[in-house]
């Protein structure tokens, strides 16, 4: 299965200063982010380049592509309709990049009615006297698109302020500083969403036979001190060190499941191990690690990337060095 990394949704009032920190992100990684070229109804500025900066189109051909179905979002902002077209989205994941989107309040709120599931960050100017100057020093207004862009401001950042709206709501003020903000958030919220970080299952029992479901346990490696939740030990944890993804059984495990905290089991990093998204294991069935009770090595991957519970067992080859695949889980995953 192929994992494809959070989008990321970038906002903020004209002029805040998004275009500034995406060019340093970019700049900084130029191979890991890609952008989400925009179509807008606005004229180019001076320098823009047409499917590089924007796609630049009129407003009949863009509100047919809209009742086409063709795009995620589409917002009409100081008279000129921006959007973000599906193909764009793709174009950048089909090359392994995280997907950025530069958009409006009103696109976020559509992004939010589909199934996207990007990170969302807004950014907030230092004052709206700053912002005046930002933009009247940028030079790129009229004295109208000016105060229509300072107005539509204050409600983005009212909206920006409703907890919830977005996952990270920072000032720009030192250029320095929230750019160290901006990409320490976003690279420890990807690292997050990796599959080296994703909700497995793993089985405790000692062999493929005797295995119950009471040896399954769920296990998100995102959240430390996870607690077991099911196979009835739930005042039990795991504990998971990140980031390089150690799990380990705390002690404390009942005994009267074929395990103990002696059997622990680790992963090393960029490892990935069994189900994700999984919810319920059915009794007897797989979505487990391919894990007895050894260990893999780094590099290894467990099976994987499974949308749904079930699938065939992994069998048990735990202990794989790096490189290792713990027992072909991929395949015998259902959906
Ligand atoms: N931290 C900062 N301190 C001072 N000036 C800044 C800072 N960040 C950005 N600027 C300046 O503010 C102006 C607006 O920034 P930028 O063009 O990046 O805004 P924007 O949010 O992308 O605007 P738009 O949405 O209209 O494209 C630019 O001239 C930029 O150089």
């Amino acid at each position: 299965m192929v994992h494809s990394l959070r989008p990321l949704v970038l906002c903020g009032p004209s002029g805040c200063g998004k275009s500034t920190l995406l060019r340093l992100l970019f700049d900084e990684f130029p191979d890991k982010f890609g952008f989400s070229v925009s179509h807008t109804t606005r004229s180019p500025r001076p320098g823009e380049v047409d499917g590089k900066h924007y796609h630049f189109t009129t407003r009949d051909e863009m509100t047919a592509a809209i009742e086409r179905g063709e795009f995620i979002e589409s917002a009409v902002f100081s008279n000129n309709m921006y959007g973000t077209s599906k193909a764009a989205v793709a174009a950048v994941q089909a090359q392994g990049k995280i997907c950025v989107l530069d958009i409006e309040v009103e696109g976020v709120k559509q992004v939010k009615q589909t199934d996207l599931n990007p990170i969302y960050i807004f950014i907030k100017p230092p004052s709206m006297e700053e912002l005046e100057k930002r933009l009247r020093d940028r030079n790129t207004e009229t004295e109208e698109s000016l105060q229509r862009r300072l107005t539509t401001a204050r409600s983005e950042l009212a909206y920006a302020d409703i907890p919830g709206n977005f996952d990270l709501v920072f000032v720009n003020d030192n250029l320095e500083k929230a750019y160290a903000r901006f990409r320490d958030f976003i690279l420890g919220e990807e690292e997050k969403s990796s599959p080296s970080s994703a909700d497995f299952w793993c089985c405790l029992g000692t062999t493929s036979t005797d295995r119950t479901s009471d040896d399954y346990y769920y296990m998100s490696a995102n959240i430390p001190n996870t607690n077991i939740s099911s196979g009835g030990l739930d005042d039990n944890q795991l504990s998971i060190d990140q980031p390089s993804c150690q799990v380990e059984l705390s002690a404390g495990i009942s005994s009267d499941v074929d395990c103990d905290s002696g059997r622990g089991f680790g992963l090393g990093g960029g490892d990935s191990l069994g189900c994700s998204g999984v919810n319920s294991v059915p009794e007897g069935s797989g979505g487990d690690s391919g894990l007895s009770d050894g260990n893999l090595g780094g590099g290894d991957s467990g099976g994987g990337g499974c949308g749904d519970s079930g699938g065939g067992d992994c069998g048990d080859s735990g202990g794989g060095g790096g490189g290792d695949s713990g027992g072909g889980c991929d395949s015998g995953c259902g959906d």
